[in-house]
């Protein structure tokens, strides 16, 4: 199915269903609106979902992985072998995803979307490979806008097929070295902020590698121009793999009326193009916390989300959104499963007060 196929099967969520669905948590024994946020949560999953009494829902977090030509400029604090050689460690379960997935009885699905080596046929890795990463985009176009829509096209039918599998809520997760360049792009362009302001040390670079990250993008800017109405052009032009896999999961998993719970900066740059592309997946997505990454607050900002968390992370792979997958999991659990007033015997509110 084409992106422009799945733009269609977007429904605006049921207002209505939202009202129903606090009804339920007003009636439950606490004080009303007492679980702030979890209350939230538990109300937009139903009214995005559709279903009044859900399920405690499968998780599954796919962690995109590809390589970036911009590397070559030294924006970077690692170098660029080290996108397969985690890829690697996700596999064998030892990396911060897969524990905090393990954590939040989460499944993690690798993609490989764009890493510059060529595996062997590995268990478990997901082969969606578009390229060997992309082309230094300080000289030329990160990408081909062929390979923007196949990279999305890819995501949106890893989340229908998560969909048919019977998975009710999708975790976001990226690794490449090199892609808070990208994602610095891509913030700049989308929220209108100088580059300097979106722009941060990633991986962990020094002040001198800083200035020079901030100059080759503004640069790179400048020499592109993408249209900043055109989502297409600038994932295409300054992009990355993993961004188009990301933000096609988003359109495809909004299609098929599925949360997607977003992880740090990258995924955050991934959500503006998604949102660029497809404007209702909007609604479908939750901010499962704010990154160290400085623009990340800009991105937010702009697609209108405010995050769950505030835990100074700044590793991505799907850290975050697995600590959002455990939140929202929690929120369901209270709404289905705590007692309300008559259940359990307890005096609601009299009129004294
Ligand atoms: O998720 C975030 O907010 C985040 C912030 C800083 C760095 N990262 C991770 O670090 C890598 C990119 O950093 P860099 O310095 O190579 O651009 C990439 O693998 C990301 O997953 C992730
Ligand atoms: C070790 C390492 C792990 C990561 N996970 C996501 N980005 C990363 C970057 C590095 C360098």
């Amino acid at each position: 199915m084409t992106i422009d196929d799945l733009l269609s099967l977007i429904q605006p969520p049921d207002h209505g269903l939202l009202e129903q669905a606090q009804r339920r948590l007003d009636r439950l024994t606490k004080p009303p609106g007492s679980l702030g946020r979890l209350e939230e949560l538990a109300a937009c999953y139903v009214m995005l979902t559709g279903k009044l009494m859900p399920n405690i829902p499968r998780a599954a977090v796919y962690t995109f992985a590809a390589d970036h030509g911009i590397v070559q400029e030294g924006v970077s604090a690692y170098p660029i072998e080290v996108t397969a050689q985690m890829v690697l460690n996700f596999l064998r379960g030892g990396a911060g995803v897969n524990v905090l997935a393990r954590h939040a009885d989460a499944e993690v699905r690798v993609v490989d979307i764009g890493v510059a080596v060529e595996f062997p046929a590995l268990p478990h890795l997901i082969r969606r490979k578009i390229a060997p990463g992309t082309k230094n985009f300080l000289h030329e176009p990160a990408m081909t806008r062929e390979q923007a829509i196949r990279a999305l096209e890819a995501g949106a039918t890893l989340a229908q097929e998560a969909a048919r599998e019977g998975i009710g809520l999708l975790g976001t997760g990226d690794m490449g070295i090199g892609n808070t360049t990208a994602s610095a792009a891509i913030a700049a362009l989308m929220t209108s902020e100088p580059v300097e302001a979106v722009t941060g040390r990633g991986t962990g670079i020094d002040d001198r590698r800083l200035s020079d990250k901030i100059r080759v993008i503004e640069a790179a800017l400048a020499f592109h121009r993408p249209n900043p109405d055109d989502a297409l052009d600038v994932l295409a032009k300054v992009g990355g793999f993993e961004i188009a896999g990301i933000a096609g999961l988003i359109v495809g998993g909004a299609a098929a009326r599925i949360p997607v719970v977003l992880d740090g900066f990258i995924s955050g740059a991934a959500a503006l193009i998604a949102v660029g592309v497809a404007p209702a997946c909007r609604d479908y997505l939750i901010a499962s916390h704010r990154s160290v990454e400085c623009g990340h607050g800009a991105v937010l900002k702009r697609l209108g989300l405010a995050p769950l968390l505030d835990l100074y992370l700044r590793l991505g792979e799907g850290t975050g959104a697995c600590l959002g997958i455990g939140l929202v999991q929690a929120a369901l659990k209270i709404y289905s499963q705590m007692a309300t007033f008559d259940e359990a015997g307890v005096s609601e509110r009299g009129t004294q007060c």
